[in-house]
């Protein structure tokens, strides 16, 4: 593929644990170059991106705490660029704000957005006519379950979910778990009717109570990954659909279409189900 085709990728937290994912994955995929790593943890500033992220060879690209810079570098490159964003839920808002204002697509995966924020980043991605990809999560698993989950919702009124995660995550419940919730309410019906009073001994106890009465419960272990069950219950049944990740590279694909994909796009899209 000649040079100039290749689509230009910053990569912010790239020294984290799925932004090390992105530059191995960035730096193998044929059609894309990467060209800046950003990440505020002062430990790998200078650092080459390639070392850190456990790669054979040097990628000479030094990791930087400045994102700015590092966007307009992706917009002295011929083709559109694209900025990853793997960050934290406190830097994400503003750092998407910044790759549009720059012209730079971003690729979102970080969690813990409010839907007030979402729905002003989408106006703004909307009045610059820049695509925007944010992605709760990239796993074709979570896709299927998802989508299995809104079929089951047609014939169960009862749902909890229950989302299990490494005891690092700053935001709760995750990014996928509001998403599935969200889904799920969108089916026009209202989960969980009660049928008792009940007394919650312990505040939270019963979990957060999302749209339409569905339950999540969060829990925080060592060991743990990213795992989800979605559990539906109705009476002399229960349905469990439940999703497990042994390794962040499971993410990979998905990165890597929407990379692709964002390029296509003139507005903010919620989702990797819609790419597919
Ligand atoms: N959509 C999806 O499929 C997935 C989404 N996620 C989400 O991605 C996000 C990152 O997860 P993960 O990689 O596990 O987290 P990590 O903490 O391992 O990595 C985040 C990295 O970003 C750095 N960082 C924090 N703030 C800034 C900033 N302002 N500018 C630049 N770098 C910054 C961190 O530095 P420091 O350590 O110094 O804070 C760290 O190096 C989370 O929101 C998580 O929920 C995770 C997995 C899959
Ligand atoms: O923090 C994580 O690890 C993950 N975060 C995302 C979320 O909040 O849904 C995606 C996945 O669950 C891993």
């Amino acid at each position: 593929m000649a040079n100039q085709a290749l689509i230009p990728v910053v990569v912010n937290g790239a020294a984290g644990k799925m932004g090390r994912e992105v530059i191995k994955a960035v730096s193998q995929a044929s059609d894309m170059t990467l060209v800046g790593a950003v990440d505020h943890n002062p430990e790998y500033n200078g650092k080459d991106v390639g070392e850190v992220a456990g790669l054979s060879e040097p990628l000479e690209i030094p990791i930087t705490d400045q994102l700015e810079p590092t966007l307009v570098l992706a917009t002295q490159e011929r083709q559109l660029g694209v900025m990853v964003d793997f960050t934290h839920p406190s830097t994400v808002y503003d750092n998407i704000r910044a790759a549009i204002a720059y012209g730079i697509r971003p690729v979102v995966g970080t969690t813990g957005l409010s839907v007030a924020q979402i729905q002003d980043l989408a106006e703004f991605a909307d009045k610059a006519s820049t695509g925007c990809l944010l992605v709760p999560n990239f796993s074709i698993g979570m896709v299927l379950l998802q989508e299995a989950a809104v079929r089951a919702s047609q014939y169960f009124d009862h749902v909890e979910i229950i989302e299990l995660h490494h005891n690092q995550k700053a935001d709760a419940p995750s990014g996928t778990a509001i998403q599935t919730a969200q889904m799920l309410a969108e089916m026009g019906k209202t989960y969980n009717r009660t049928t008792v009073e009940e007394t919650e001994k312990l505040p939270g106890a019963r979990g957060s109570v999302a749209d339409e009465g569905i339950r999540i419960h969060s829990v925080r272990l060592p060991g743990l990954i990213a795992h989800q069950e979605v559990i539906f219950g109705a009476p002399g049944q229960i349905y469990t659909l439940r999703h497990d990740t042994s390794d962040r590279a499971c993410y990979m694909p998905g990165v890597l279409l929407a990379i692709r994909k964002v390029l296509q796009l003139k507005s903010l899209v919620y989702g990797l189900e819609k790419l597919l």
